[in-house]
């Protein structure tokens, strides 16, 4: 059994000091709860939030800053961290990353956001990533995948052939589109019979009010945890044993007949 705390926060746009100085407060609290997490998750953007106009002076140079301390808090409270994602500048160009460290403070993935949301504009200012990714935990095989990512059913399905049992999304998504969020979140889950875990932010940036309702759910498609509308640490356990028994219960990897529909 896994136990898992996602940090749901508030994210305040253009205030990457303000925002690690709350998240690492939260963090601690998950960290030094009675039931101890494995993993903690963050949500997207976490430095800086969606402060587009300003992310290219923001933006943490090879996510140095945000490696450094992640890695430090990893180590010192034992506790894997998938860091939800950051502002990152890579030769000139600014990227949406997520970053996960191991409890020995060792980073054990980085994934640039591929799908850019063209309705916040992220495509004017940010550079998309070309590659999926999956990383190891425990032994255990999880896959990356950041907001909008999560309406490409494409994505998921890759990291669930490779392997993944679990698929993380740092997000900010906001109303109006609760309905899409559960519906999407449920529909990769069912259709990939993997867990899906899910940490989005609350609070408003300009015309965006993001809805939290952060989730962890498993390969049935239930939600086995959900956060409110509201800042909140939601926690919950990973069986993942269940993955097995339901892949094992309907056969869709082995049924699946991809010469029949790949393009
Ligand atoms: N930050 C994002 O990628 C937001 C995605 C979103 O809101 C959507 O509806 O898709």
């Amino acid at each position: 059994m896994w136990q898992i705390a996602l940090i749901q926060t508030n994210i305040s746009a253009g205030d990457p000091d303000r925002n690690r100085e709350v998240l690492e407060s939260k963090m601690q609290q998950a960290a030094e709860a009675a039931l101890k997490p494995d993993i903690i998750v963050l949500p997207e953007m976490r430095n800086t939030g969606y402060a587009l106009e300003q992310i290219d002076k923001l933006a943490d140079p090879e996510g140095l800053a945000s490696r450094r301390w992640i890695s430090e808090f990893a180590r010192k409270f034992k506790v894997h961290i998938v860091a939800g994602s950051v502002a990152e500048k890579r030769e000139d160009k600014v990227y949406n990353t997520m970053l996960v460290f191991d409890r020995t403070g060792a980073e054990v993935a980085a994934y640039s956001k591929i799908h850019l949301f063209g309705l916040m504009n992220e495509d004017k200012y940010m550079a998309a990533g070309d590659q999926a990714v999956t990383f190891e935990l425990d032994g255990i095989r999880a896959g990356a995948s950041i907001c909008y990512d999560i309406r490409f059913p494409e994505l998921a399905r890759t990291l669930s052939l490779n392997g993944a049992q679990i698929m993380f999304v740092p997000a900010q998504w906001p109303h109006p589109r609760l309905q899409h969020w559960r519906t999407l979140l449920t529909a990769r889950a069912i259709e990939n019979q993997m867990y899906v875990i899910a940490c989005n932010t609350t609070g408003r940036n300009g015309n965006d009010y993001f809805f939290g309702h952060s989730a962890i759910i498993d390969p049935w498609g239930e939600w086995i945890a959900e956060g409110g509308e509201t800042e909140g640490i939601i926690t919950g356990q990973l069986d993942l044993t269940l993955v097995h028994q339901v892949r094992e219960r309907i056969p869709v990897f082995k049924d699946r007949r991809p010469s029949a529909y790949e393009l």
